[in-house]
């Protein structure tokens, strides 16, 4: 059977901590709700003695959440307890996390203390928190630079004074996977009480490590993982929840299982995300935008013959419907194919070929290709078979203080016509030169010219309505030139004339 690891989620004490992602007690109800609804064992709700607005909302976290167990953090100083306590009041579960430093850093500079000193507070706080709650957690803080002897002593000592669980916490970040290993490693194999309590981690991300600092301390016996959402938190963060639990599920071979329903992960991270006004990068692992996006030919090709070429998670077991197929100027044709096919056009061999080489200049020129772009494009092939006047180049000069100047070239036909020449703006003089050739007299009635998607490497769509003989033609253009899709506006309105002559 599988060993159980609990997940401690602190999204709502340290993560809260980064500047700029205060909430609000109505807010941090939310949060913890989802978080119960999550799955986690065990929710940080927040340092009660830190102001009165965080003892408040750790008194109305305990009343919202049913099972989870509420903890609420102190320094180890009787007053702190005494609020945090107070702030329990009403937690159907609910956890004191006391704790002091461990390392040289803090008991020397923070503490201005020494070793036994800070023993003997260690323990002094741990029994009086035991006066409160049954379940007291000890943190050794900054125990990833603290001597291992030395943090072997305080553990056993608050063991002994009656903690549930002791916190071994990376506090700087600084420990890398093999060492922070080694460390639990040694408290399990040196400290004789330790069955009788649980040792946990916490781990900080400053030098990107937190989730493999985690995992390694899970392997050499933690059974509890202190994280936080999207790995929010001091400085460069947390270890993240969803990357620990993600990391559980997918290494099956570690016989290790959490609580956490995963399905509920992405709607979670983007919870916590929009209230604290935190946005997740893109790459960032399972959560991003990216996570489960496949943007080159290779890949796409590989994912639509079977997911798992290029996917570990399955993207319905964190919430996200399915991965997606980003058309980019590196996909390929199994790629652009597929995304036609879903949106209705089945598109083989040479015609497939047109529209792909259509579509690779116009990604050269676009970051990536959205839907429309794509019905323009299928459009644009169609439409072009069917026209007798083809725009074959066009070229215009223009700046501040100068008069635009074009010089276009059309294929009638398969011959080709050139003129050149100048007009109020860009769009006229090309126009004029388009006139020069055809010589057809017609009257622009309308002219609108439309960004389809969105950024300003978006494709612009000109609608134009001409006049010929008090007939009206409509023309259409799109390219990510407002010019030449003006231009072809023009001349799709001229060849309608030419078939209805
Ligand atoms: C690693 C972590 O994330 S720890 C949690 C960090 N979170 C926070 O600090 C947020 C909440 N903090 C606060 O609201 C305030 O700092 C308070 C209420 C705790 C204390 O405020 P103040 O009394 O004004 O003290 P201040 O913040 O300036 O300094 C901290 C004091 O606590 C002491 N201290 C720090 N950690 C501990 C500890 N674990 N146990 C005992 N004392 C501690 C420091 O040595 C310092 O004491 P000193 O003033 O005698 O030098
Ligand atoms: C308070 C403790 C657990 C902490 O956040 C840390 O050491 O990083
Ligand atoms: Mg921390």
């Amino acid at each position: 059977m599988a060993d159980r690891v609990y997940i401690f989620d602190t999204t709502l004490r340290d993560g809260e901590q980064v500047p700029g992602c205060q909430l609000n007690t109505v807010e941090k109800i939310e949060v913890a709700k989802a978080l119960q609804e999550l799955g986690v064992d065990v929710i940080e709700a927040g340092f009660p003695v830190s102001s009165p607005g965080d003892f408040n909302s750790v008194v109305e976290i305990s009343k919202a959440v049913t099972w989870p167990t509420i903890c609420a953090l102190t320094r180890a100083v009787e007053n702190d307890i005494d609020v945090a306590a107070q702030a329990l009041k009403y937690a159907k579960r609910g956890r004191i996390h006391t704790g002091i430093g461990t390392s040289p850093y803090h008991i020397k500079y923070k503490l201005n203390s020494t070793e036994d000193e800070v023993l003997e507070r260690a323990v002094a706080a741990v029994k009086y928190a035991k006066r409160y709650v049954e379940d007291v957690e000890f943190y050794a803080e900054d125990a990833g630079r603290s001597d291992n002897v030395y943090l072997a002593r305080v553990v056993e000592a608050v063991i002994a004074a009656g903690a549930t669980v002791v916190n071994i916490p990376d506090t700087t970040g600084y420990c890398l996977p093999h060492q922070f290993g080694e460390k639990i490693n040694f408290l399990m194999e040196n400290v004789s009480n330790v069955h009788k309590a649980i040792l946990s981690t916490h781990c900080h991300n400053d030098l990107g490590m937190a989730t493999a600092n985690s995992i390694s301390g899970v392997i050499n016996g933690a059974r509890q993982v202190e994280v936080t959402l999207n790995g929010i938190g001091e400085r460069a963060g947390n270890t993240s929840l969803e990357e620990v639990v993600m990391t559980l599920k997918s290494h099956q071979d570690l016989n290790l299982e959490t609580n956490i329903k995963t399905q509920n992960i992405y709607k979670t991270s983007r919870l916590v995300s929009t209230l604290m006004n935190m946005p997740v990068q893109a790459n960032k692992a399972i959560v991003g935008r990216n996570a489960f996006a496949h943007s080159s030919g290779i890949h796409q090709d590989g994912v639509l013959k079977n997911r798992e070429t290029y996917e570990i998670i399955d993207p319905e077991d964190v919430g996200i419907k399915e991965s997606s197929i980003v058309l980019t100027a590196r996909s390929g044709r199994a790629a652009l194919k597929h995304r036609l096919e879903v949106l209705g056009y089945i598109l083989e061999g040479e015609k497939l070929d047109e529209v792909y080489q259509e579509f690779l200049k116009l990604a050269d020129k676009k970051k990536d290709i959205k839907e429309d772009d794509l019905l323009v494009l299928v459009g644009e092939v169609e439409k072009t078979d069917s026209h007798r006047i083809k725009l074959q180049d066009i070229q215009v000069v223009m700046g501040k203080n100068m008069e635009p100047m074009a010089t276009v070239k059309l294929n009638i036909a398969g011959e080709i016509f050139k003129a050149c020449s100048n007009g109020n703006g860009p769009v006229d003089a090309a126009i004029k030169a388009v006139k020069e050739i055809l010589h057809k007299n017609v009257v622009l009635e309308e002219f609108l010219i439309q960004a389809i998607t969105r950024g300003s490497d978006d494709i612009g769509k000109v609608h134009m309505t001409i006049n010929h003989k008090d007939s009206f033609f409509h023309g259409f253009g799109a390219n990510t030139d407002i010019v030449i899709a003006s231009v072809e506006a023009f001349i799709d309105a001229i060849n309608k004339i030419a078939m209805a002559e």
